[in-house]
């Protein structure tokens, strides 16, 4: 099915962790500035692409509400967040999207220009000496590598991945980091009170 944006792009917000350090919670739908995470990670991202999906594991009903497709890891699942990125690229391959855009969902503050940023994929986003690894721009036409990548031995590091298709890292030097990510409840008070 053609996409009548006639955008290539396409975007997965990455939500399929276990959310271990804030207790076992569901990161999508933790409040912030009074929305959902995955409100946040929405409006980052629908201005910049022709379609997103959710990456998410358990009851896609509790996502229905958001109106977006809902994608499982699948028989890689265990393997980490690469499983959701092989689901991105291939839902959006169904749509004759060509590059995905990965956020994960705990990354409320990125920049609602991240893909034109980013620019060429393959690309990974860096700010205040890290790069975020889940942060980045694939080339669709890496999901058969990526599915063998899975289907190897392991480690299934994202960088691992990265760096066999020859990720490029692009530096944001904003002033705020704009790829904070709330991963304990300090995180998100301080997130909350502004603090970063
Ligand atoms: N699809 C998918 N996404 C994952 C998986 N593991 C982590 N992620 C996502 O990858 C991103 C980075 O993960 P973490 O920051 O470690 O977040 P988390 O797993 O929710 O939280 P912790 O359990 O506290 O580490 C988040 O957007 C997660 O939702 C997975 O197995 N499958
Ligand atoms: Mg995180």
């Amino acid at each position: 099915m053609a996409d009548p944006s006639g955008s290539h792009l396409r975007a997965v917000i990455l939500a399929g962790g276990a959310g271990r350090r804030l207790g076992g919670v569901d990161k999508a739908l933790l409040i912030l500035h009074g929305r959902t995470m995955l409100d946040h990670a929405i409006a980052t991202v629908s201005g910049q692409v022709g379609a997103v999906a959710l990456s998410a594991a358990g009851d896609p009903a509790r996502f229905a509400r958001f109106g977006i497709p809902v994608l499982e890891d699948g028989r890689h699942r265990g393997k980490g967040p690469l499983a959701g990125v092989l689901a991105g690229m291939r839902w959006a391959a169904a749509s004759g999207g060509e590059t995905l855009l990965s956020l994960p969902v705990d990354t409320p503050f990125a920049p609602r220009d991240l893909a034109a940023r980013l620019g060429a994929a393959p690309a990974v986003a860096a700010s205040h000496g890290r790069t975020h690894h889940l942060v980045a721009l694939w080339p669709v036409a890496a999901a058969d590598a990526l599915e063998r990548f899975l289907d190897g031995p392991g480690p299934y590091r994202v960088s691992g991945f990265a760096a066999e298709i020859g990720m490029r890292a692009v530096a944001f030097a904003d002033e705020r980091d704009p790829f904070v990510n709330i991963n304990t409840q300090a995180d998100l008070d301080a997130a909350e009170a502004g603090r970063c």
